[in-house]
């Protein structure tokens, strides 16, 4: 008979075995890093609808994040890309009062992360197609869809280098980044939840280089029969307004996680 460990983790299927839980200081390396970041304020009412209680916006601002990540130590060497959606906001509770990105959804191309990031950490991960980039200097593409079908083109155009203050802000700012999200188990046969709960995943970036150039945010949205699960993820997404855009900020380097840093935030 299987009987579980209490000093071991586990992942599911827990009956093939277990193994030793990696300490607080655990990292996990990416060591091929390249990120494409665009953002636009929005309104702030609209986005404050997907923000869960103990939150609250720092600023009404919409962040779309493309990353194409390789060369990742716990994946053997391999990658996957992924576009997160994140606003600014602080999380006001009893214990921790602290500031960081809400995140509202993360797409990724491949079911072994998709797997770690949400069930252990509560970062909230979907599946889609995402393409590499296709870059014609100095521009550079991309889009996520879904069974063939596309609900979000992004577009960097005319990137630049940026100077050398601009990097060093990025730097400093990178060195901490505060992933805030809602781990959430449904009830088996429900309704609620097993657990529901806010989080805390640290993670930080080393900058190497970075771009900046002008930002395009494509959403197209889909009818329930092109994608049951997500076309009312894709539908509010798409219709919180663009009213101003920030620069397009492209960046390489290495990104660290740090799950085992990660807390359930009280
Ligand atoms: C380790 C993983 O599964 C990736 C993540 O936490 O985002």
């Amino acid at each position: 008979m299987f009987r579980f460990d209490e000093s071991k983790c586990y992942r599911m299927p827990a009956h093939f075995g277990g193994f030793d839980c990696p300490g607080p200081e655990a990292a996990l390396y990416y060591r091929d890093a390249v990120s494409i970041t665009f953002a636009y304020t929005t309104d702030e009412n609209q986005l404050a609808n997907y923000v869960p209680e103990g939150f609250e916006l720092v600023r009404p601002e919409l962040n779309i994040s493309y990353s194409q990540f390789r060369e990742i130590d716990w994946m053997a060497g391999g990658g996957y890309n992924l576009v997160q959606v994140s606003v600014p906001a602080r999380y006001n509770g009893k214990r921790d009062q602290l500031e960081g990105q809400f995140i509202l959804v993360v797409w990724e191309n491949k079911t072994w992360p998709i797997l770690g990031g949400r069930e252990e950490t509560g970062i909230p991960k979907i599946y889609a197609d995402i393409e590499d980039l296709h870059i014609i200097q100095p521009n550079y593409y991309t889009t996520a869809s879904y069974e063939g079908n596309t609900f979000l083109r992004l577009e960097m155009l005319g990137a630049k280098p940026v100077d050398w203050k601009t990097l060093a802000q990025m730097q400093t700012s990178a060195a901490t980044i505060n992933a805030l999200g809602w781990r959430y188990i449904p009830r088996v046969g429900g309704p609620g939840a097993d657990l529901s709960q806010p989080i805390l995943y640290p993670q930080d970036a080393e900058v190497h280089s970075a771009w900046t150039g002008s930002g395009t945010v494509k959403w197209t949205q889909l009818s329930w029969e092109q994608n049951p699960g997500q076309w009312h993820i894709i539908k509010a997404l798409a219709e919180l307004p663009m009213l101003e855009t920030t620069p397009t900020i492209m960046s390489k380097g290495i990104v660290i996680l740090k799950p085992n840093k990660g807390r359930v935030l009280k």
